[in-house]
């Protein structure tokens, strides 16, 4: 086997922290990755000034996410016991750097002008809430996992608009790839299995705040995904 292929396999057992939180917010999660924004794209009832707004809007996460996942970076090199989560965490950087040139070159397909976007406030309300987690008294365990959920919500969200009977138009059917392709899942699959590793040896105060970083980052995603239909 793969030195990839086992790390996937690995992550493929259900039996994590992360999946029972999974269950236990299960309406939570599912109002993050079924939002009605992801469910307009997948019956193809999106309206396209919505579409556009999630566009600049995300490109400026995006570009917040990079000293995030720098931290996260920083966290694993201190933190972790396993050298592989650093080759995880740096295909996770690699995919923000795609990102923001995909961005650029979408926004001008769409016509979107980019330098001009003002961040929303469900925008910089996410931001900010990602830049107290670079701080350094947060514990790598509560970095990685809500690293995790960001990618996650994604993953889910784009995936579900690329499934057998999606009507998801054409011309959107690029932006769902980005996030909602097999490689994007591996990698999700991946950074859960460290999370599920680093909370299996966690305290019972580092599993709390894990779990109420989960918990934020999904309402987060509610919130950017509410902007984005304009209704915040
Ligand atoms: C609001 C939001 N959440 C998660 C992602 C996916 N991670 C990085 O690209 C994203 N682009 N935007």
């Amino acid at each position: 086997m793969t030195e990839k292929s086992e790390a996937v396999e690995k992550s493929s057992n259900n039996t994590g922290m992360i999946e029972e939180w999974l269950r236990k917010h299960r309406l939570v999660y599912t109002g993050a990755t079924r939002h009605p924004f992801i469910l307009s794209v997948r019956d193809g009832s999106v309206d396209l000034s919505s579409f556009k707004r999630w566009l600049g809007q995300d490109y400026l996460f995006v570009k917040a996410c990079v000293p995030f996942v720098a931290s996260v970076l920083l966290k694993a090199c201190k933190e972790s016991d396993d050298s592989s989560d650093m080759e995880v965490i740096l295909g996770g950087v690699a995919s923000i750097n795609d990102e923001i040139a995909w961005f650029m070159k979408e926004a001008s397909k769409w016509g979107v002008p980019l330098t001009s976007i003002v961040p929303q406030k469900a925008n910089l309300d996410y931001c900010r809430f990602l830049e107290s987690l670079t701080r350094s008294d947060v514990e790598y365990t509560v970095a990685i996992t809500a690293f995790w959920a960001i990618e996650a919500v994604y993953q889910e969200s784009f995936a579900h608009c690329l499934e057998d009977g999606s009507k998801t138009p054409e011309e959107l059917k690029e932006t769902c790839q980005r996030w909602g392709n097999e490689g994007f899942s591996q990698y999700c699959h991946c950074l859960r299995n460290i999370a599920n590793r680093c909370l299996q040896k966690a305290t019972d105060d580092v599993l709390s705040k894990a779990e109420e970083v989960v918990l934020r980052v999904l309402e987060h995603e509610v919130g950017f995904w509410n902007m984005s239909r304009g209704e915040s």
